[in-house]
This record gives structure tokens, sequence and C-alpha cells, in this order.
């Protein structure tokens, strides 16, 4: 039988405790400082609910003897039992309610801290805290000293009477023998400028020699107010430039009082990887939260990167991160929201900026607008694509072609595009990753005109056919060429087309090319694969190799064909064909290669031929 035992309560090892605590929750030492000039601006807020015109001050000084530094602050103070119940009890806070439970409302409003645990964040650098401390709260009540050590001891006593003149807490940190160089007066500086630049109070570095360097510029550069709106825009541009190091293109002000979360976006200058995005700078209550909170912005808005305060998000323990929780998502929507606002108001009423804006992040907008219906009647027509006219604007495209030809891939545009332009065909280069999408989705916001995926069957019936007799003369040639051809898999016809410097085009698509492919893993099959993927075998169209006959080489071809070698007639149609392959850009694979490579020696051995012909037919002594 099992009897139940009175309630036990958990052991704790406040060595590991306070190891675990202080070196595994943050991801750098450098967190130390952060936490005691959050404990400083926290003191002071809680000071002036006493008394609204309290000093509000912080002073950081460096380089006292052994290396250590101190963080002073005029804030509420403790009393020796607030010492025992705050300070010295991990996980404890006064930053809750009187119960213990996280009074999450005026912890949010008013506090950075809540947890209880931040000051053991300095164990990573100091062996020894020293915390001085007089409460504002009882006047009349001694100043206490508190030791605590990261082996989890500590000791406390009280001073004597005036050996602390103002209320208020001065925290100093003995460096531990491997965290002096997070405690060095650069070090420090270099801290609470990253950390504090926004706190609301001030804060100042004091070096051993009485230098004292101002951290933060307050208020915030988007809430100062300024001369002129062309004053301001140059100070957020300033300000960008300050912080992330580019001149933004634009700015946008983002101002979310649900959260009470204010701040800029800065439009990127240069086109930003869709997966390399940039780091947005949180600041809870002015406090540097982080300076990578990707998780602020919608993943479309990739061309942005934001400042921003806010006192409304929950960080996480570690405060290095935002807590992702309902009210992160919707802040996330409004930021989304915004940075649309703002393409809507450009598209309205500023086109330059708005075409600045498309030339370097057109793809991300492409992105963007194939999941937002707004986003896409808005921004569609002016986006730029490749066309048989050059980069330019849907919307100019669809002007002067009423029906929108697009291409599937890159190489099937930059096969046809030339000669589809010479025949008076508009072509879009649909190859481009979502182009070929958006293309087809122009008729919605563009009623009228109509989008077709351009098949190679399409630009040869736009091509001039070739007067019959001058195809008769040609009829040995071209047999020929068939006969060459067909060992390609390829079909040859005979057109005249512009330009005319183009000797032979190669037509062709993706159902041609894997009909190819099949045909040549046949050839190189046992009997078993042989018969399967000749079971496959479609009859889907060849590719065609179409000769140009307004070409000088192609009509002395076919008018000679007849005196002609024949092994030369299919050597150059070899070659022709060649040239077509690397004309339509395409890879070429190992037979393409050892066509290639045959037809130009082949043409080199008559070359020499000839000349040597030439020479020997020539007037005696000329070699
Ligand atoms: N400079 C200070 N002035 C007055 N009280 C302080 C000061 N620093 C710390 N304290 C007291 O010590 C307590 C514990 O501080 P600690 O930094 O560990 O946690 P916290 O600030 O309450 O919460 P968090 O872990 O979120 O930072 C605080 O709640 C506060 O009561």
């Amino acid at each position: 039988m099992t009897t139940s035992q009175p309630g036990h309560t958990f052991q704790v090892d406040l060595r590991g405790l306070v190891d675990l605590l202080s070196h595994h929750l943050y991801s750098s030492p450098r967190v130390y400082l952060r936490e005691l000039m959050q404990n400083a601006v926290d003191a002071i807020t809680a000071r002036r609910v006493l008394d609204g015109s309290a000093p509000a001050r912080i002073t950081i000084r460096t380089g006292l003897s052994g290396g250590g530094i101190s963080v002073e602050d005029s804030g509420v103070g403790l009393t020796e039992s607030d010492v025992h119940s705050f300070l010295a009890t991990i996980g404890r806070s006064s930053k809750r309610n009187a119960n213990g439970d996280l009074d999450l409302t005026a912890a949010r409003g008013d506090f950075i801290g809540q947890f209880g645990i931040g000051l053991l964040a300095c164990f990573v650098v100091a062996d020894e805290i020293t915390v001085v401390t007089r409460s504002a709260k009882e006047p009349g009540a001694p100043a206490v000293e508190w030791r605590g050590r990261s082996d989890g001891t500590y000791s406390i006593r009280t001073l004597p009477a005036g050996a602390v003149a103002q209320p208020g807490t001065t925290v100093t940190l003995t460096p531990r023998a491997d965290g002096s160089e997070w405690l060095e007066p650069r070090s420090v500086l270099q801290l609470a400028r990253h950390f504090g630049s926004l706190l609301r109070y001030q804060v100042q570095v004091v070096d051993r020699h009485g230098d004292v360097n101002q951290v933060n510029d307050t208020p915030p550069v988007w809430e100062r107010t300024y001369r002129s709106p062309l004053a301001r825009r140059e100070a957020l541009a300033a300000y960008g430039k300050a912080v992330f190091d580019f001149v933004p293109l634009d700015t946008i002000d983002l101002d979310i009082p649900l959260v009470g979360l204010k701040g800029v976006a800065f439009v990127l200058p240069t086109p930003a990887h869709p997966t390399r995005r940039s780091g947005n700078r949180v600041h809870l209550k002015g406090m540097l939260l982080s300076d990578q909170a990707t998780e602020l912005v919608p993943d479309w808005a990739f061309f942005v990167a934001c400042v921003v305060d806010t006192t409304g998000l929950r960080p996480t323990a570690s405060r290095e991160a935002l807590y992702e929780d309902e009210t992160l998502a919707a802040v996330r929507d409004a930021i989304g929201e915004r940075v649309r606002q703002w393409l809507t108001g450009l598209a309205a009423q500023d086109l330059a900026t708005l075409r600045q804006f498309l030339d370097v992040h057109h793809l991300a907008v492409k992105a963007l607008a194939r999941h937002d219906d707004q986003l896409l009647a808005l921004l569609l027509p002016w986006l730029p694509f490749e066309t048989t006219d050059g980069r330019v604007s849907l919307d100019e495209f669809a002007r002067t072609h009423p029906v929108v030809l697009v291409t599937q891939t890159v190489e099937e545009f930059r096969q046809v595009a030339p000669i589809a332009a010479a025949a008076g065909l508009g072509v879009v280069n649909g190859g481009y990753v979502y182009d070929r999408e958006l293309v087809h989705q122009l008729p919605q916001v563009r009623p009228g005109v109509s989008v077709a995926d351009l098949d190679p069957e399409t630009v040869t019936a736009h091509l001039d056919g070739v007067d019959p007799a001058a195809e008769l003369a040609a009829a040995p040639f071209l047999a020929r060429a068939r006969a060459v051809a067909d060992r390609l898999e390829t079909d040859v016809a005979l057109r005249a087309f512009q330009p005319v410097g183009v000797p032979a085009m190669l037509v062709d698509n993706r159902e041609a090319r894997h009909e190819r492919r099949r045909a040549e893993l046949s050839a190189g099959a046992d009997d078993l694969w042989a018969g399967i993927l000749g079971s496959l075998s479609s009859s889907e169209p060849r590719a065609q190799l179409i000769l140009n006959y307004l070409n000088p080489l192609i009509r002395e071809l076919s008018e000679l064909a007849a005196t002609v070698d024949p092994q030369l007639s299919e050597t150059a149609v070899e070659a022709l064909y060649g040239q077509a392959l690397l004309l339509s850009r395409r890879p070429l694979r190992p037979s393409d290669h050892a066509l290639l490579n045959r037809s130009f020696l082949g043409l080199l051995e008559f070359a020499t031929q000839a000349a040597d012909a030439g020479t020997r037919g020539g007037p005696e002594g000329t070699r």
C-alpha cells in the first residue's frame, strides 16, 4: 500500500540556476548592460509615479579601480525588505502586482522588466554585483548595501545615515577574469549606445577622467518638430543612413496606437533578396530589443527596414526577440497595410518615385501582386517586363499590341523575339519568376486586352512563304537538308523573314525537345527499355529548322544545289542547324557539341580543299 507523503518543495541548486540563467538564456554577454540600464529606467519610472518631478538621470561610470563599472540611477530605490524580496529572490520582480502574479497592464505599460531574472545576466561578465540603494518610498529608511556572488550567496548590510545623499541605486560590477573585455570603457559606450539610443531618460557614460558621453538623443527623430516636410524627410533619411548605412529611397511613417508603436519604414535603395531579409530594429519602451526582428513585417515587404519603438509588444524572456502572439500578428498586418497604402499613394500622386521604386523592387512587387488583387490592379500596369519592344510597362505594351503573346521560358523568348518582332508580333518574356502568371492576369485589370501563350506555330504562321518557283528551284537543296534534319528529328521549311542576317532559325517547343530526348534514350537503350520508351512516343510536332530565303547564303545554297558537292550541302545544313541552335541559347547536349564540332571541321576541310584546288589551278609559281 502506498501512503501519500506530506508536500515537499523542490530543492534548487543555486549555483546551477545562476549559471543557467546568466550563461544560457542570452545569446551574448553584452546584454548585461541592457539589463542594468533597463532596471535603472524602470526604477525612475516607478519613482515618477510617486513624484512626477523627480530627477531622471542614469550615469554609467567606466574605468573603476579593478576594471569594474557602475550604473547609477535617480530611481525609486529599495528598502532592506525590498532587497530581500526582490533582489535576492530569483524570479521575483517588483514589477508585478501585489499577489505576485504578473500584472501585465502595469508591467507592459510602464516597465520594461517583468521576469525577475535580468540582474543575473551580469554574472556572465562579473563575479560580484554590489547594489547600494536608498528608497524614495521610505526616505527615512537607511541605505542598504547588497553583495551578490555568482556562486549564489549574498550578504547585506545597512549603511550609516548620510552614506547615500539621495534616493536611488548604484549597481557596481566586479569583472570576471573572462568577462573584462565587456566592461572596457569603449565597449561600454558602444553597448550603451546600441541598446539605449532611444531611452526616454537621459543616459550618460562618464570615463575615469570625467569625460561625459551622451548615449541617447531623444525624442526619436520621427517625433521631433521640423521647419518643413522637406527638413523632416532629410532628417529621417540621415537617420536611416546612420542606422542602416543606406540612404533610403523613401520613408514611410508608422503609427499603430493599439500597441503604442511609432517609427519609420525605410525603403531600401537597392534590390533586396527575399530570403535575405533586412533586420528591423525594435525598441521596447526605448530599449533596443532586437536589430534582427524579421517577424515585424510581412515576408513580402522585404524591401523595407524599420525602426520602431513600442510599448505593447511582448519580449521573450531573453528579451532578444518578440513573443509570437496575436498582437504581433496584428502589428505585422498593420505595417503591411501601411506599406500598401504608401504604394497606393505613389501610384495616385508620385509616379516618378513609383517608377524609381519599381526599377529597384519590381521583383518584390511581382511576388506581392500575385496574392493581392488590390495591389495587382494598382501596380500591374506599371510593372516593367522584357518584351519585343524592349523593357516596358505592360500598359504601354498592350496599347500597341492588342494580343499580348507570352513565352513560357526565357530561351523561347530569346529564340523567337527578334523574328516575332520583325513579323509584327508582340511577345513578352514570361520565363522569369512570376512573369507569365502576372501577364495572364492583365485582362482582369485591363478588360479588352487579350493574352495568349506563344507557340512556335504562331511564329511560323506569321512568316512569309516563298514564291513557288523559288521553292521549286530550291527543291534539291531542301531534299538534302531534310535528309540531314531528319537524322536530328527536325523538319525543314523555307520562309522569308527579317532580319536578313539570320540564315536559319530553330523553332522548337518543350514537347518537341522531350520527344528528341526520348528518341535518343530509346536508341541507346536495351530492348525492353526501347520498347517502353517507344510506346511513349508521341506525335507532337517536331522542331523546325526554318531557312531564311532572304538570306544571301541560303539563296546561294538553294540555287547552286545541283552543282555543289552533296557532302558540302549536308555539312552546310548541319552548320546552319548548329548556328540556329546557338542562337536559341539553349544549353547544348553532348550530341549538339559533336554536331557543331563535326560541321565546323567539315567546312574547314572544304575550305582548305577549295583553296588548295584554286592554288593548283592558278598560274605557275604562285605557291
Ligand atoms: N536599479 C534598480 N533600482 C531599484 N530596484 C531595482 C534595480 N535593479 C533591480 N531592482 C529590483 O530588483 C528586482 C529584480 O531585478 P531583475 O532585473 O532581476 O528583474 P526585473 O527587472 O524585475 O525583471 P526582468 O527579469 O524582466 O528584467 C526588480 O524587480 C527590482 O525590484
